[in-house]
């Protein structure tokens, strides 16, 4: 130490308790106080309220307080002016002191001695005693005097100065225990705060998991429900198409019936008519008929008289014969008795004769008449056996009529009689299609109100998650972690997903409880060279795991938040590591149909910066995108510098970056940020590798800085989002890249580990963080301290040639996910002097 040099006044900083984090909250906080403002707390801390700011209120006074070295010193000034005798602070040194050679009184004091002689400290006591030739003893004796005064005079100030520096010493102890204590105090509040908030957490999450229940139930029943009255409503459906279907069968056939049985009875009432007709004309012939009868009858009763006349006419020629006999024999008799009268006799005879002669005539004439009567009767009854088959055919055709007359009544009956079920089912299925009808609404009432119900306890669902989201941000805030999602890109075509002789999927995603979304698990190789052939699993654990089938939009869901803490004035880091062809350009900029983090952030921004407006809050957005190729800044959006020239990176003392010649585009609506991007990925440095057609083949830094102000509130944020597409790490032996890929890909792994030393000494506290060996790590510098919130993703293929490069990017990232790399400060000014606490944009 240079004499006369003044003793520093304390800093009031000190050793934080614990982690780099603490010594830079400390230190932070230290400096506030010392430069008299309030400190800016964290996002949290709006939230956390008055107790912590009152803690800091009781610290921030006690530090205030005149430091005490300033005392001590005071008091050791005092003492040189009153001499030793005088008790100051350090009154309990003097024994020690005293022991050592007390000053004599109003002696010389060192500054009055240098002022004399010009002389330092260690001039005085590394001088040697030069006596003139021939000087004599006393006046030897008056030099060694002075240089005996002298050294005392010296011995005294330092003596002096060691005090102060055991009082400053003993001061600066006490300080640091007194720091330690708040330091502690604030750390057992802190941690009471991280329990509470995980106890909310985990509330949360309890009640994140009820509602999920209680949807999944009511998804379940309204999923039965929806099932059963789907089943019912088809069956219904079924019923009133088949009723329907039937009805209009019975409508068809009712009408084809209505229409046959007006056919019929036309034909029926023709039938009739011609029945009648026939009746009319069967009469007619009956009548005929009775009437030939009847003369038959007259013609059979004539012939029967005449037989009977003929019998009666041959019976009286028998009796005239038997007359005749007897008259014979009475004329034999008589002849010979009347021989005599013989003439007598014979004109008897003659007579008789006559007689029989004209009987014999009368019985011819009789026989004629018979017989012609006969004739007439074989005619008549030819003549009316004709008739009777006409009849008996006219009968059996009225018969066959009045049979069918009566099938078709039959017939008829029965249709009426159907018409009339078929009339009864069609009133009954109107019946049953109205009640069904009224089920029906009454049923989709139902579905709708659980339909509402489940976006309700969607809601609550997204609400819990969204707390969820917070309060998980608010205890990575808290831890100081640099967040890590890893995300499993789909298998691609011609690759194989399974592990070699059990076909067991190569990515798998244990979902149980707390690892739900959280764990991966992975097939690899084994042994340390990674080239087994057995293939044995290897579990991970970090904030979120995207599986394949993960959405760009479920991607984005998850680190909106970040996009909030930009706007809110912090510096925001998001970048995809990972193997080449593993999806970080897809992640990070997606393509025409699915959009990547990049332009949905944009959108985002705009979107919430608009929202903001509102609350009087304007802010400039400025954008700049340039790539890191083979060590090289090269701009993205301006012209390529001369050879001459080169980009410079320069960090300001306030945890600004910048970079020289860079192009830096205002952009006022997401389209701006979408014109640029295609700008810069036209410019962007790729090729085709083994793994990848289009490999990114340099590191791409998105940088948007955001200029928030609110004219009302005076105050001023600036965010910084800096959103990086990293090339892809790659086995330079493996890809069997030669020439300018070769050199591509040693540079993109020597800056990716390079990457990988920073992260890990911010992990570890180091003093020294190796920023400087890549050109990627410069460039982000401070958006890897600790001042910033980042996120990484790790990308990883699930492809069984690629299973070995997975768990590299896995141990990697879960490395990183075990780093505290500090607590994120917000970037926040106001103009006014007494101005209120600042609130973020976001705060109502
Ligand atoms: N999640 C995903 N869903 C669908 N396709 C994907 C997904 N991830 C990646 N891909 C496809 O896989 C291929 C390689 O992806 P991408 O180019 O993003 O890989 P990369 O990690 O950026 O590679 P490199 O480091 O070589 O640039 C692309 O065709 C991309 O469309």
């Amino acid at each position: 130490m240079q004499s006369g040099t003044r003793i520093p006044k304390p800093s009031g900083g000190g050793r934080a308790p614990a982690g780099a984090e603490g010594r830079q909250a400390g230190r932070d906080r230290t400096n506030e106080w010392n430069n008299g403002r309030k400190m800016e707390q964290p996002a949290l801390a709006d939230a956390e309220g008055g107790a912590l700011k009152a803690r800091q209120t009781r610290a921030q006074s006690r530090l205030q307080k005149p430091s005490l070295p300033e005392a001590v010193l005071r008091g050791s000034r005092k003492r040189k002016d009153v001499g030793d005798g005088c008790p100051g602070p350090q009154a309990k040194r003097q024994p020690s002191a005293q022991k050592s050679a007390p000053p004599p009184p109003a002696e010389e004091t060192f500054e009055e001695l240098h002022e004399r002689t010009g002389k330092s400290e260690l001039d005085i006591l590394s001088e040697k005693l030069k006596f003139n030739k021939g000087a004599s003893a006393p006046k030897k004796m008056e030099l060694m005097k002075n240089c005996i005064k002298d050294l005392r005079t010296v011995g005294h100030s330092l003596l002096e100065r060691k005090d102060k520096f055991e009082a400053e010493a003993s001061y600066q102890a006490a300080h640091v225990e007194e720091l330690r204590a708040v330091w502690e105090g604030e750390e057992a509040m802190r941690d009471k705060r991280i329990e509470g908030l995980e106890e909310e957490l985990q509330g949360a999450k309890a009640s994140l998991s009820d509602t999920k229940d209680c949807l999944s139930r009511v998804q379940d029943e309204l999923r039965d429900l929806h099932q059963t009255s789907g089943q019912q409503i088809s069956s219904l459906d079924e019923a009133l198409r088949t009723s329907k279907h039937e009805l209009a069968f019975c409508e068809k056939s009712l009408s084809e019936r209505t229409a046959k049985v007006e056919e019929l009875e036309e034909s029926s009432r023709t039938a009739q008519n011609y029945s009648t007709s026939l009746q009319n004309y069967n009469q007619g012939l009956q009548r005929q008929l009775s009437e030939q009868k009847e003369a038959c009858q007259a013609l059979v009763d004539e012939n029967r008289g005449l037989k009977e006349q003929v019998m009666l006419l041959s019976g009286s020629t028998t009796q005239l014969e038997q007359k005749v006999e007897a008259v014979k024999s009475v004329a034999e008799t008589k002849v010979q008795l009347l021989q005599g009268d013989s003439s007598q006799a014979k004109s008897e005879l003659a007579r008789l004769s006559k007689e029989l002669h004209s009987v014999t005539l009368a019985r011819d004439q009789w026989q004629r008449d018979c017989e012609k009567w006969k004739a007439q009767a074989d005619m008549y009854q030819e003549k009316t056996g004709k008739s009777l088959e006409e009849m008996q055919n006219m009968e059996t055709r009225r018969m066959a009529l009045e049979g069918m007359c009566s099938d078709q009544d039959e017939i008829m009956e029965r249709l009426r009689r159907e018409t009339a079920i078929a009339v009864e089912q069609k009133r009954l299925a109107e019946e049953l299609a109205s009640r069904r009808g009224d089920e029906n609404v009454e049923l989709k009432r139902k579905v709708e109100s659980l339909e509402a119900l489940v976006v309700e306890k969607e809601t609550q669902m997204k609400e819990g998650e969204e707390i969820r989201k917070r309060l998980h941000n608010t205890i990575m805030e808290l831890k100081g972690n640099i967040r890590v999602f890893c995300r499993v890109r789909p298998v691609g075509d011609g690759e194989c997903g399974t592990a070699p002789k059990t076909a067991t999927p190569l990515v798998e995603y244990p979902s149980q409880g707390d690892q739900k979304d959280r764990a991966i698990k992975v097939l690899a190789p084994s042994g340390s060279s990674g080239t087994s052939s057995d293939f044995q699993p290897f579990e991970f654990a970090f904030d979120r795991v995207f599986p394949a089938q993960s959405t760009q939009e479920d991607v984005f869901d998850e680190i909106s938040q970040l996009v909030q803490s930009a706007l809110d004035g912090y510096k925001v880091c998001i970048f995809a590591y990972g193997q080449t062809g593993s999806g970080k350009t897809y992640t990070m900029l997606g393509n025409s149909e699915n959009n990547g983090v990049i332009p949905r952030v944009m959108q985002q921004v705009f979107q919430t910066s608009n929202e903001l407006r509102e609350q009087g809050w304007n802010f400039r957005m400025r954008a700049s995108i340039l790539e890191v190729y083979n060590e090289e800044y090269k701009d993205l959006l301006g012209k390529h510098l001369a050879a001459n020239e080169k980009h410079k990176v320069h960090h300001d003392a306030h945890g600004n970056t910048t970079v020289s010649g860079l192009t830096t585009v205002d952009v006022s609506k997401p389209e701006n940020a979408a014109e640029l991007l295609r700008r810069a990925m036209e410019k962007r440095a790729v090729g085709a590798t083994k793994m990848n057609d289009n490999s990114s083949r340099s590191h791409m830094v998105f940088t948007l800085k955001l200029d928030g102000s609110n004219e009302g509130t005076q105050q001023h944020v600036q965010g910084v989002l800096n959103l990086i597409d990293l090339a892809g790490s790659e086995r330079v032996k493996a890809s069997g890249s030669q020439g300018d890929r070769l050199k591509e890909a040693q540079n993109i792994n020597k800056s990716l580990s390079a990457l990988g030393d920073v992260i890990m000494a911010l992990g570890t506290k180091n003093e020294h963080v190796p920023y400087r060996n890549s050109k990627l790590t410069w460039l982000l510098q401070n958006s890897l301290s600790g001042a910033s919130k980042v996120l990484m993703f790790v990308n990883i293929s699930p492809a069984q040639e690629s299973a070995n490069e997975s768990l590299c990017s896995l141990r990697f990232a879960a490395k990183v996910n075990a780093c505290e790399i500090g607590v994120a400060r917000r970037t926040v000014k106001t103009d006014q002097k007494d101005s209120q606490p600042t609130r973020s944009p976001r705060s109502r």
